[in-house]
C-alpha cells in the first residue's frame, strides 16, 4: 500500500541551499525512494518572487513523490502539520566573517519560528537547523519551543562529518563509501573537533582502524583538524558563497539516517542536545557521535578518549556556553 505523504518545511527555501535541498528531496533522497512528500516552502517577502519561481520549478520537474508544494511567507501556515522542519532560513556568512558574526541577525529569527513550530507542527516533528551558528540557533529554537521534546531538536554538523570522511579517504586514496566512524565534537564552528581516532577503512582484510592506515599522527592532529574546520571559509573563497549542495546533501543524510535508522555498525555526528556525556555540559546542543533506530537517535557510548581529544572537546564546548550567553544578550 502507499505511504500516505510527510510534510515537510524548508525554510530559506528561495536562498542557494533551498534551491539544492527541494529537488533532493523530491526525488527521495531524504525520506527514502518510496515515501511521497509534500514540500513547505518558507522565505521572507522580499524573497516572495524568487520562492514562486522554485515552486513553478518544481512543478515543471514532475517529481513522482511529489505530492503537493505550499510555497508562503506566512510562518504559521509554513508550519502547519509539518512531520519534518529543515530550518536553513537566515543570513548567511561572508566572506571574512566568523559564524559568531551572524548571531544577532539569526537567533532572533529562530526564537520567533519556534514558537510558530510549537503551535502548528505535528506533535512529533523532528527539526534539523542548517542555519549558523546551527547549534545555537538549534538551542534557542528548542528554548522557545518547550513543548517539542528536547530529543527533536538537531543541528547540522553532518556536512562536517561528511567533510572528514572525505579528506580520509582522500589522503589514503581509498573509497569515502568504506570509511567511517569519524567523528564531530562540538560546535558547527572553526572550533569544532574532527577526530579519526575510532574512524576505519573496509579493506580486503577486514576493518582497519584509520590512525594505523594512515600513520602519521602529526597529520591527523594538525592538517586534517584544520582542513575539516576551515573548509567552510575555504569553500566560501572559492566560490564567493558559502556551501550549497554539500550542505543539501548532508541535510538529506541527516534526516534520512535519523527516520530511516543508520546501518549497523555505523555511526554518523549529529548536533543533539547534551545529557552530559563524556563530561559536556548539559543544555548545550553539542555534536556526538550518535546512532538511530525507529526514529530515535542514542549517544555512541564508552569510546576512550585521550587527552589532547578532551582539550580540543572541552574547548569547543567553551565556545558553545560563550555562544549561548551572547545570543541570550542579542535577545534582550
Ligand atoms: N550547518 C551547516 O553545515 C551549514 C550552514 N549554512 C548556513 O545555512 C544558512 C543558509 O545558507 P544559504 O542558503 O547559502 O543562504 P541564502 O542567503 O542563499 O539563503 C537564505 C534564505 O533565507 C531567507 N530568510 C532570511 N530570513 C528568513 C526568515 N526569517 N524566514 C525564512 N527565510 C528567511 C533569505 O531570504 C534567503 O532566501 C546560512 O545561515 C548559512 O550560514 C551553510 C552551509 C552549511
Ligand atoms: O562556513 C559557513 O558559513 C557555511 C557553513 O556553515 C559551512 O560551509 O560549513
Amino acid at each position: 500500500m502507499a505511504k500516505n505523504p510527510l510534510k515537510v518545511l524548508v525554510t530559506g527555501a528561495a536562498g542557494q541551499i533551498g534551491y539544492a535541498l527541494v529537488p533532493m528531496i523530491a526525488r527521495g533522497a531524504m525520506l527514502g525512494p518510496d515515501q511521497p512528500v509534500i514540500i513547505h516552502m518558507l522565505d521572507i517577502s522580499p524573497a516572495a518572487e524568487a520562492l514562486n519561481g522554485v515552486k513553478m520549478e518544481l512543478v515543471d520537474a514532475s517529481f513522482p513523490l511529489l505530492k503537493g508544494v505550499v510555497a508562503t511567507t506566512d510562518v504559521v501556515e509554513a508550519c502547519n502539520g509539518v512531520n519534518i522542519a529543515v530550518m536553513v532560513g537566515g543570513f548567511p556568512r561572508k566572506e571574512g566573517m566568523e559564524r559568531k558574526d551572524v548571531m544577532s541577525k539569526n537567533v532572533s529569527i529562530y526564537k520567533a519560528q519556534a514558537s510558530a513550530l510549537e503551535k502548528h507542527a505535528a506533535p512529533d516533528c523532528k527539526v534539523l537547523v542548517v542555519a549558523n551558528p546551527a547549534n545555537t540557533n538549534a538551542l534557542i529554537l528548542k528554548e522557545f519551543a518547550p513543548s517539542i521534546p528536547d530529543k527533536n531538536i538537531t543541528c547540522l554538523t553532518r556536512l562536517d562529518h561528511n567533510r572528514a570522511l572525505g579528506q580520509i579517504s582522500e589522503k589514503l586514496n581509498v573509497h569515502v563509501g568504506d570509511v567511517k566512524n569519524v567523528i564531530i565534537w562540538g560546535n558547527h564552528s572553526s572550533t569544532q573537533y574532527p577526530d579519526a581516532n575510532h574512524a576505519t577503512v573496509n579493506t580486503v582484510n577486514g576493518d582497519k582502524l584509520v590512525p594505523d592506515l594512515v600513520g602519521d599522527d602529526k597529520w591527523l592532529k594538525t592538517e586534517f583538524i584544520a582542513t575539516v574546520q576551515q573548509r567552510g571559509a575555504a569553500i566560501i573563497k572559492a566560490r564567493k558563497l558559502s556551501s550549497a549542495l554539500s550542505a543539501a546533501s548532508s541535510a538529506c543524510d541527516h534526516i534520512r539516517d535519523w527516520v530511516l535508522g543508520t546501518p549497523k555498525g555505523n555511526w554518523v555526528s549529529m548536533g543533539v542536545y547534551s545529557d552530559g556525556s563524556y563530561g559536556i555540559p548539559a543544555g548545550l546542543i553539542y555534536s556526538f557521535p550518535v546512532t538511530c533506530d525507529k526514529g530515535e537517535w542514542s549517544i555512541v557510548q564508552g569510546l576512550k578518549i585521550d587527552e589532547f581529544s578532551r582539550e580540543k572537546m572541552d574547548a569547543t564546548a567553551k565556545e558553545l556556553m560563550e555562544e549561548k550567553s551572547l545570543a541570550y544578550s542579542c535577545l534582550n
